[in-house]
């Protein structure tokens, strides 16, 4: 006879072991251990046979190699998947997770930081649907939204269970509470309406990929979650993006900061892919022209310091006979390549101190002020703040920066030719 969900061969089985935390009544759980058919070897299974399996019982990340490496003994067949909502504050947030993850949350999330307020509108764009702009001049480092999910789900599961994929997805939205479903339900769906039921289209639509909480398994990804969002999963995306987001559980909130200066009336892009592990062509392929994208991230890599500090170098040298128009056409070249890529490392900070110290030598304010004022902006943005007070006090008064006049200096040097 099958077991029920709550028994055990000695009695009551509760699927929180570690803390007395008592299941809702109105959880629905999904173990899929009693009734899933057992594969019939032992793992590794070949690319075939997962995906055979797969196509009937999980869903997997589309790729064979990572599909290859999910031990479903240890992960898919053990899985204990509960709908619950949780509160987070005043809001509820329906979830599908696995026990184990439910177990790891804390039981009391800590309060959300406070982002800068009114900082962002949402708005349609010529091409991409609605998308969110700066309201305000943002500076890099700032936070500007905090956002507690809608649904939060894990993105991995085995469907024998007596669901189709569609009724989880389904009953996923249904737990939300009704003022914000009819909210979510109005989020872009961009998927065919002939391939998946509405619900499902929301979902792979706007969800944005979560860090949680898991226990070690073998193939992280399949213990990889997914949260959709009423305001974040309006930001569009771009592989050069002004913000990014990173999820906290303590607090259970989405934070989205701005990771260089952002103008007003300039559109928040984030990147639905994690661009610092995934700067592969293929990864890149549809949504960038590669080449030239190849071309910048090379250049970008290539740049060493010595070769940053070349061209001034070469200038002072030479006496300042040089052009020091070529130095400053030099770096605004390079950081044009990271401003498109959106690649604020190492690198630019020394780009911009060298754009400033050239504008200073020319004694050209303007010029000065503007690239002491971004590299200022990386100061504080990296909680610098004795060196961003020194660079304060140079934007008010350029002449006290050791190196302004620099080439009237040196032209006027006896020996000057
Ligand atoms: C998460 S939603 C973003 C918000 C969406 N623009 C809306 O109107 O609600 C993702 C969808 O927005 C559109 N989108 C996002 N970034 C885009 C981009 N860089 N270029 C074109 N369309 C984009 C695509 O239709 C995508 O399926």
């Amino acid at each position: 006879m099958r077991r029920g969900f709550l028994q055990s061969r000695d009695g009551l089985y509760s699927p929180y072991p570690t803390r007395n935390k008592k299941p809702d009544r109105d959880d629905r759980r999904l173990f899929s251990d009693s009734n899933a058919p057992p594969p019939t070897h032992a793992p590794p299974y070949t690319v075939k046979e997962l995906r055979d399996w797969g196509k009937k019982n999980v869903r997997l990340s589309d790729d064979p190699v990572m599909s290859a490496k999910v031990n479903l003994c240890e992960l898919g067949l053990n899985q204990r998947l509960v709908f619950r909502n949780i509160k987070v504050g005043a809001v509820e947030v329906s979830t599908l997770l696995d026990c184990a993850v439910l177990n790891m949350l804390p039981t009391r999330f800590s309060p959300p930081p406070t982002p800068l307020e009114n900082a962002i509108e949402f708005r349609q764009t010529p091409n991409k649907g609605i998308g969110a702009f700066a309201t305000q001049d943002i500076r890099g480092g700032v936070l500007l939204h905090v956002e507690i999910p809608a649904t939060v789900m894990q993105n991995t599961m085995i469907l024998d269970f007596g669901m189709t994929r569609a009724e989880v997805y389904r009953e996923l939205l249904r737990r939300v509470p009704e003022k914000t479903l009819h909210a979510l339900l109005l989020l872009k769906n961009s998927q065919p309406p002939e391939m998946y039921e509405l619900e499902e289209g929301i979902l792979r639509s706007n969800t944005l990929g979560i860090r949680m909480p898991a226990p070690s398994v073998p193939a992280p990804v399949a213990m990889g979650h997914n949260a959709l969002f009423l305001e974040a999963s309006r930001f569009n995306h771009s592989c050069s993006p002004n913000v990014v987001h990173r999820f906290d559980p303590q607090s259970f909130t989405l934070t989205v900061h701005a990771i260089r200066p952002i103008a007003r009336g300039e559109e928040i892009v984030h990147s639905y892919i994690d661009l610092t592990s995934t700067v592969t062509r293929d990864a890149r392929r549809a949504l960038l022209p590669v080449r030239a994208s190849d071309e910048r991230r090379q250049r970008i890599r290539d740049t060493k310091r010595e070769v940053v500090v070349a061209p001034l170098e070469a200038w002072y040298r030479g006496n300042g006979r040089g052009d020091l128009q070529k130095v400053i056409a030099f770096h605004l070249a390079a950081v044009e390549d990271m401003r498109i890529e959106g690649l604020y490392h190492h690198p630019y900070i020394l780009h911009i101190s060298m754009l400033a110290l050239c504008f200073a030598a020319s004694e050209d304010i303007r010029g000065f002020r503007s690239w002491m004022g971004k590299a200022r902006d990386v100061a504080l943005s990296s909680l610098a703040s004795d060196a961003a007070l020194d660079m304060l006090k140079y934007i008010v008064y350029p002449e006290t920066f050791p190196s302004w006049g620099l080439a009237r200096k040196m032209r006027n040097r006896p020996w000057a030719v």
